[in-house]
């Protein structure tokens, strides 16, 4: 059980891969002391009273150069403690966590400053903790400066500081460190998501293809433009280690049941209530606004799949590429002018739009009985990044009655790829977007003067 984190190990210096071991974590555990117990069951069912709470439970991965791992998981899942351990903030109760060169906690420098000293003095403080010379310090401090955009605040002490401009001079100062791996913790840098951004491009420039990050955050969004690999955490315990993708789309399906497909329940012959009761349980619910239940059912739904541009089913689409919404249906009355309509929500429940049945090929609608297969397609560059979730509906025109709706049928998560490609609705605009939407317009300009 090691009181202090070796910053290096010898024999684990180079790694069974190309690339360089820069992390090895072995086994860390967290236990911290409760006021009060809680009961607790061991393996043989025997009951006892911990005074502990087990925060991170025998946590191990390997991190090499250029890794960029995001850590993520619910909230007390335990990620801010392995960042404080790993950031040699926080002991571990079990384990060992090695690091191979130098590595930059955000956690450390903002919360390292001195509150009586002015931002330039921390500056030195923090940067000289660090290894740096006065004269690299020197070198740098105009950039720093600039960076943070503390501007002549700078001269102030730290203590009439916001917690923004604070956390600002802290990623300034950790990102003109050259470190070879910085560790950042979404949960600080809270409030200015440019600001975010510009110190991960600092990232890019200092450490080009060496660059190594851990990067703890709650936001699968942040982590896909961030990361390209993923570790979650749930409970203290590591419960999937892979590609950002794979990783951020079994959380979501768990975390916020994203399910790209949906598969209408077997039919039962049960009485109208006992269906109604049904349809209240888990999943996406079915309800039956019927005008003309009399006559039975006109039509209903039996599946729908968010298809990608290559029509593979997906769970995450890219903002700047279509995807389509898939419905198939089973009409069930004669005459009856059959029209799907789509309604989209945001992940907080806003409605995004709702799409009316427009398809040329069926002019005067649906009205033959038969199974039909739709595809509504949603152009690119329009949902903003997040979660969305597709009801649909089984519609009869002339007059309007909704037959049968499907609440959040399918959802997927919207999301912006890595890069800088300003083909994108992004332009130069580098904050989160407000907004549910996230358009990309085409603008014109002429000089006119
Ligand atoms: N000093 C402490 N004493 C006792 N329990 C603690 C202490 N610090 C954290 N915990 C508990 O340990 C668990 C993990 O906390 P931690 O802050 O690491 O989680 P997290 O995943 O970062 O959460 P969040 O996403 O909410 O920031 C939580 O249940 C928390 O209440």
């Amino acid at each position: 059980m090691p009181d202090t984190l070796p910053q290096s190990a010898p024999e684990a210096a180079a790694g069974d891969d190309e690339r360089k071991l820069v992390m090895d974590v072995r086994g860390l555990s967290k236990r911290y002391k409760m006021t009060s117990p809680v009961t607790r069951t061991d393996k043989d069912g025997n009951t006892f009273k911990d005074t502990h709470y087990h925060a991170l439970k025998g946590v191990s991965f390997k991190v090499w150069s250029g890794d960029r791992v995001g850590i993520m998981g619910h909230n007390g899942a335990g990620k801010s403690t392995l960042l404080k351990i790993l950031s040699r903030v926080l002991n571990p109760s079990d384990g060992e966590a090695f690091i191979y060169g130098r590595a930059t906690s955000l956690l450390e420098v903002g919360t390292g400053f001195n509150p009586k000293m002015t931002g330039r003095q921390n500056v030195y403080l923090n940067a000289a903790l660090h290894g740096l010379t006065r004269k690299e310090i020197d070198r740098r401090m105009d950039e720093i400066v600039a960076f943070s955009e503390i501007g002549r605040f700078i001269e102030e002490p730290v203590e009439t500081y916001s917690t923004g401009m604070r956390a600002r001079l802290g990623f300034s100062v950790a990102a003109h460190l050259d470190p070879d791996i910085l560790m950042l913790d979404e949960v600080l840098s809270v409030g200015d998501a440019a600001f975010q951004k510009k110190c991960l491009q600092r990232m890019d420039e200092i450490t080009g293809h060496d660059r190594t990050l851990v990067f703890v955050s709650h936001s699968t969004g942040a982590i896909r433009r961030f990361c390209d690999r993923c570790i979650w955490i749930d409970h203290g315990e590591v419960v999937m280690d892979d590609d950002v993708m794979s990783v951020t789309e079994a959380y979501e399906a768990q975390m916020m049941n994203v399910a790209a497909t949906y598969q209408a329940p077997e039919k039962t012959e049960t009485k109208t209530d006992e269906k109604k009761k049904d349809a209240k349980a888990e999943g996406p619910k079915a309800s039956s606004l019927l005008e003309a239940e009399a006559e039975g059912p006109v039509a209903e739904l039996v599946t729908a799949r968010v298809l990608d541009d290559a029509g593979q089913i997906a769970r995450s689409v890219k903002i700047d590429m279509p995807c389509a919404i898939e419905i198939a249906y089973d009409v069930l009355q004669a005459d009856k002018r059959v029209e799907p309509a789509l309604h989209v929500r945001n992940e907080i429940g806003d409605l995004m739009f709702v799409v009316a049945f427009t398809d040329g090929d069926y002019p005067g609608a649906i009205n033959e009985p038969g199974r039909y297969k739709s595809r509504a397609q949603i152009p690119p560059n329009l949902l903003n990044e997040g979660l969305h979730y597709v009801t649909v509906a089984m519609v009869t025109a002339d007059p309007m009655v909704r037959h049968q709706s499907v609440d959040n049928a399918v959802s997927f998560s919207v999301y912006e790829p890595q890069g800088d490609d300003l083909q994108r609705a992004r332009g130069r605009y580098s904050r989160n977007f407000p907004g549910g939407l996230r358009p990309r317009m085409d603008w014109s300009t002429e000089r006119e003067s």
